[in-house]
């Protein structure tokens, strides 16, 4: 019976369906020749106050109206226009003025009118942004003025698995994207056609022709039918004849509302800059996000590189401030990314330390403050970070900190540009200094100390590569005081080859530009790492890495996915990799099991600490294989090593020398000199003594388990033998269930994953050189006492 009355009512449903859609086709045909003749009669030069004055279909009007746009800005007013008559647009207006309406309404309305809409329609329009970020937010509005008509749009941006992007293309009106990622699928989507596309928007075009992605861009235009309109918008927009000879633009409207104003940056917007020498800006930017007022605004933070935000973020997290912190680079997941996004986007109250991946476009609310830390590449760099805040007649407040030397230079650059900055001071008795606390927390974490030193040279090698060597002259800066004020103990060193200054600057412009692309195309990345040569050293950092920070991660990064510490800004420079001596001790004491370089040396003091300083951090230059090997050993490398100096932290976290010189007369008062020379040594041999006991019976325990697991292996592999076969992937995790179920020392899971064979007795520098069999297998040197009695021995 269902099935029956189903039978009988899917024909009328269908026909009703069918019907509905015959009228409304219809219905468009009389609306689409309708706004037809009125584009065709519209005066671009006359002067719109609404969208209503616009010739636009029921449906965008709809979707503007529900989206609250009523009154046009003046590059809507004036793009608009042009635009939807077909023309080719190179569109400049100050940041935040309303840009991206200009360019949505119109690519919906020409596939509109052109009835490039709907499931078979394919392609019409390719909207390309720089960013991930800003691929979505441009998405997202059109989303909401686009919600009434039946088109298809989607993003590509990376991030999503390939093919679900590949099969979502296939079916979109108009695709909002990222450069690298869309050209992938130009290159390796078979079924993707752009054979219908009429229209192509850059938005930040200037940043989009740039070096970073000129190749992208110019594979991407290859594809593409040469007979559409193409419209180009930014705020820092330039008529740069190669540029639109690049992209075949026909005679193209140059639309630039701005071009006259005083300033090129938004009027509600107040600027200064405070000169603060770079050994400082730590202490100012603590000083000025824990200020009274700071903790009830919106601050957007701007440092230069992944590990600077990393490094204050971490810094700044652990020293609780009293204002919600987030970060955000082009290095995190692109979940991270976009959840980062929208929570300061949500927050009223929240400091965001970021990367210029934000840089451009994105449409944060109520920014109060933008505050650049470090400074921007260049003048253009600097309009769009500042035009993050004094949105869309809002108002806003920016600040940048300058290095005395970096003063002079950037002024020039910015005048030339028309932006109105004032210089203002900080109050002496507002600036606090953290660079005690943050020392500190350095020893406490050699994390947090690997993250400073990164940052450090992460710095540093921005700077050598800084094209405005006016403004960035790293001769001129103090390197020494900028790492104390990280809490390093001397700064990293760092080697830059003279011979390859040249081909560093290009990749840093690359990079700078490529992190951007990198931050949209992520994945892209992946496919160049992956088909890169990978030296010796490569791989050995990148374990080293892992090591080093997978506990980071775990322990204060938290659940943040960051994606692997990639070797961003190292490949920057073929430098000598000189790594601070106590790290690799670190990552090396992390292989090597059971081992300690530092024995626990605490005075006598159980609660105290100590913590090895190398000093001036002689750092061990890698520069050959040799040296390569050397560290591995790590005895050998001990030798290299300038050994530091042990200081011991009482509880109120003072220093003090291990062996600190009593006040003479205490000394005396508590006794004869000889009894207590007495009482110590008979003190320390006792401790000695207990201490070697302890070692003894663990070593013993550690060898006993050993032999455990071996034997039981033997019997498990005996027993496959017998039964004549092992079903390779099951029988093997039974294995690994059963050993750890079995208890056996968590140091042998560790054992490259419990697949320990018999093992060679490792050799000893004064063991002769006989066959292993040869020597006393059974009997190991496991005492310092038994090492002096063997050498002994062998010098006899
Ligand atoms: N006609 C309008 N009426 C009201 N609000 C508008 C209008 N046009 C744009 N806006 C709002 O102004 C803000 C800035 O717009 P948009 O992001 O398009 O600026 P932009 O010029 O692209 O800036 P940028 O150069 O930084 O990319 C947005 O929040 C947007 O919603």
């Amino acid at each position: 019976m269902a099935a029956e009355i189903t039978g009988r009512t899917r024909p009328t449903k269908l026909k009703k369906q069918q019907q509905r859609t015959n009228n409304k086709r219809k219905r468009d045909d009389v609306d689409i020749e309708t706004l037809e003749a009125q584009v065709e009669e519209l005066d671009p030069k006359a002067t719109q106050t609404n969208f209503s004055d616009l010739p636009l279909s029921g449906p965008t009007m709809e979707g503007l109206k529900s989206a609250s746009f009523t009154t046009l800005t003046d590059i809507q007013s004036k793009a608009i226009s042009l635009a939807l008559k077909g023309n080719d647009i190179l569109g400049a207006a100050k940041t935040g003025s309303g840009k991206t309406l200009a360019f949505l309404v119109p690519v919906i309305e020409n596939l509109y009118r052109s009835q490039c809409v709907g499931a078979d329609a394919g392609l019409g329009a390719m909207v390309i942004a720089p960013t991930r970020e800003l691929a979505f937010q441009i998405f997202d509005v059109l989303c909401k003025i686009g919600r009434y008509h039946n088109i298809a749009a989607g993003v590509v941006a990376g991030g999503k698995s390939f093919k679900e992007e590949a099969d979502a293309l296939a079916r979109m009106n108009i695709v909002v994207c990222t450069p690298g990622r869309i050209l992938q699928h130009l290159s390796q989507t078979a079924a993707f056609s752009v054979d219908n596309l009429r229209m192509l928007v850059l938005d930040e075009a200037d940043r989009i022709l740039d070096m970073g992605f000129s190749k992208d861009v110019d594979a991407i235009i290859e594809y593409l039918p040469p007979d559409r309109q193409t419209l180009l918008f930014s705020a820092t927009q330039t008529k740069k004849v190669g540029d639109l000879a690049r992209l075949s633009l026909k005679d193209p409207e140059y639309v630039s509302v701005h071009e006259k104003a005083t300033a090129s940056t938004p009027q509600n917007l107040k600027q200064n800059y405070i000169v603060v020498p770079l050994s400082q800006k730590l202490d100012t930017l603590w000083s000025f996000i824990t200020e009274k007022s700071s903790k009830h605004s919106k601050i957007l933070v701007f440092l230069s590189s992944t590990k600077q935000v990393r490094f204050v973020y971490e810094a700044f997290r652990h020293m609780q401030p009293g204002i919600p912190l987030l970060h955000l680079h082009g290095r995190q997941k692109q979940s991270v990314r976009l959840d980062t996004v929208d929570r300061f986007r949500r927050a009223k109250f929240s400091c965001l330390f970021a990367t210029d991946v934000v840089a451009r476009g994105v449409d944060f609310p109520a920014v109060d403050w933008v505050v650049q830390v470090d400074g921007p590449e260049d003048a253009d760099t600097y309009i769009h970070r500042v035009g993050r805040t004094a949105r869309y007649e809002r108002e806003g407040r920016a600040v940048m900190f300058l290095d005395p030397s970096e003063e002079e230079g950037m002024l020039k650059r910015l005048e030339a540009k028309r932006v109105p900055i004032e210089r203002i001071n900080v109050r002496a008795k507002k600036q606090t200094s953290i660079k005690n606390q943050l020392q500190g927390m350095c020893f406490q974490d050699p994390q947090l100390k690997y993250l400073g030193q990164k940052a450090f040279i992460t710095y540093t090698k921005g700077l050598h590569v800084q094209k405005d060597r006016e403004v960035y002259d790293l001769q001129k800066y103090d390197l020494e005081g900028y790492a104390a004020s990280l809490g390093l103990s001397g700064a990293p060193r760092i080697q830059f080859h003279k011979a390859d200054a040249e081909e560093a600057k290009r990749r840093k412009n690359a990079s700078r530009s490529e992190a951007l692309a990198d931050d949209s195309d992520d994945e892209d990345g992946a496919v160049k790492e992956k088909n890169a040569v990978r030296t010796k050293y490569d791989r050995m950092f990148e374990r080293r890495n892992q090591d080093v920070l997978a506990e980071h991660y775990a322990k204060i990064v938290g659940n943040e996915d960051d994606v692997e510490d990639g070797a961003e800004d190292e490949d920057l420079f073929d430098v000598k990799r000189r790594i601070p001596i106590d790290e690799d001790v670190q990552s090396l004491d992390e292989d090597d099991e059971g081992e300690e370089i530092e024995g626990p040396a605490t005075n006598g003091d159980p609660t105290a600490r100590t913590i090895n300083i190398s000093g001036a951090s002689q750092p061990l230059v890698l520069d050959s294989k040799r040296r390569e090997k050397l560290l591995k050993s790590k005895k050998k490398l001990l030798k290299l090593k300038d050994k530091g100096s042990k200081i011991v932290f009482d509880d109120d976290g003072t220093a003090h020398q291990i062996y600190e010189l009593e006040d003479e007369e205490a000394f005396r008062a508590r006794g004869a000199i000889d009894e207590q020379r007495r009482q110590f040594v008979d003190a320390e041999a006792e401790r000695v003594r207990e201490a070697d006991q302890l070692d003894k019976v663990a070593a013993k325990e550690k060898k006993k388990a050993k032999r455990e697991k071996r034997k039981q292996r033997e019997r498990e592999a005996e027993g496959a033998d017998e039964e004549g076969r092992v079903a390779v992937g099951g029988d093997k995790d039974a294995m690994a269930n059963f050993i750890a179920d079995a208890g056996v020392g968590s140091e042998d899971e560790d054992d490259e994953g419990g697949e320990e064979q018999p093992r060679k007795k490792a050799r000893k520098w004064f063991q002769r050189d006989l066959p292993v069999e040869e020597e006393e297998v059974g009997r190991e040197i496991e005492t310092f006492d038994e090492l002096e009695a063997e050498a002994a021995k062998l010098l006899r």
